[in-house]
């Protein structure tokens, strides 16, 4: 089955639905997961080298035998690696250990610190085609308008929490505003048992004889975000993929919209934010 894209503002097609890979294991398990997920038909891979997956990332793609031309792959600089240099050096790494000659999406993982530098690099990157299109994350609109203005070229996405409970109006309004697409991480609010048992959701999915996942992913894809979401288990990983075959009515989209709390798991904006994602995941540790 052919998944839908969508069109970029730098003119990029980017698969609608693509493969989450956060908190899976370097032990084989990364490798199995996106094998899995490629064999079932996701052309769309999104990691980064704060996940420490990416080389398993790139073997998995390599290994199963699909065109690298039919598959998108994303992946995001981290914090230790901002600046000009600094995120030179580590998008030739991160090229590296996925053994890809380019990266279809690269993207500021986290909005702090030398943000403009990191961003420069990735224009020289995009212009020396080692990246296809670059874009930012978790950036709020007090975050978007700290640094976007001052950039050379616009992000193509922004890639922020996003399910029903938490829908991103302002963020949205925004992005809309520029032609940026919102990509949701955390799609299904990463396996949120409120919301997965939600009733205007389970009620939707007995209507159709879906899951509440696919209906959750399929109100998000009608929305017109791009979504990736993580499972380790196939039948989960079918069945996410499996997500495009039935239309929500008006009716049934005004109901999930009706859902949003603005409630995240993840605030941006916190103070101290940025050194709790230092000191959570370091990724020169083993350097
Ligand atoms: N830019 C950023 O800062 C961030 C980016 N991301 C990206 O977004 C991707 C998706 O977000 P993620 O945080 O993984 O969360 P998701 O919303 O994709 O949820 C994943 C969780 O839901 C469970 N799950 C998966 N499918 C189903 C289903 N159909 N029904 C019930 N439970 C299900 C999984 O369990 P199991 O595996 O056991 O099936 C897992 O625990 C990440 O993998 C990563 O690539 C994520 C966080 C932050
Ligand atoms: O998973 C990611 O991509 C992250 O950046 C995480 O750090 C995420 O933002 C998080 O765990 C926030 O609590």
């Amino acid at each position: 089955m052919q998944t839908p894209t969508i069109k970029l503002n730098d003119g990029n097609e980017i698969p609608a639905i693509g493969f989450g890979t956060f908190q899976i294991p370097s032990d084989g398990s990364t490798y199995q997961a996106v094998k899995q997920a490629l064999a079932v038909g996701y052309r769309h891979i999104d990691t980064a080298v704060a996940y420490f997956n990416e080389a398993e990332v790139g073997q998995a793609i390599k290994d199963s035998g699909i065109p690298r031309a039919d598959i998108w792959v994303t992946s995001k600089l981290w914090l230790q690696d901002f600046g000009f240099e600094a995120a030179t050096k580590a998008i030739d790494l991160s090229l590296q250990k996925l053994g890809l000659d380019y990266i279809d999406l690269y993207l500021i993982h986290q909005p702090y610190g030398d943000v403009p530098g990191a961003w420069r690099a990735m224009e020289a990157a995009k212009q020396a085609g080692k990246i296809r299109s670059i874009g930012v994350s978790n950036m709020t609109p007090k975050i978007w308008a700290q640094f976007v203005p001052e950039f050379k070229t616009l992000p193509a996405v922004d890639q922020v929490e996003f399910n029903p409970y938490f829908q991103q109006h302002a963020l949205r309004a925004i992005l809309a505003e520029h032609e940026v697409k919102l990509e949701a991480w955390a799609p299904l609010g990463q396996g949120n048992q409120s919301l997965l048992n939600d009733p205007v959701i389970t009620s939707l999915a007995a209507k159709y004889g879906k899951n509440a996942g696919q209906v959750i992913l399929r109100f998000e894809n009608q929305e017109g975000i791009i979504v990736f979401p993580k499972s380790v288990h196939l039948e989960r990983i079918k069945s996410n993929l499996n997500s495009f075959d039935f239309e929500l009515t008006p009716a049934e989209m005004a109901q999930i919209r009706a859902l949003d709390k603005n409630q995240g798991r993840h605030d941006p904006d916190a103070p101290g934010v940025k050194d709790l994602l230092l000191n959570a995941f370091d990724v020169h540790a083993n350097d």
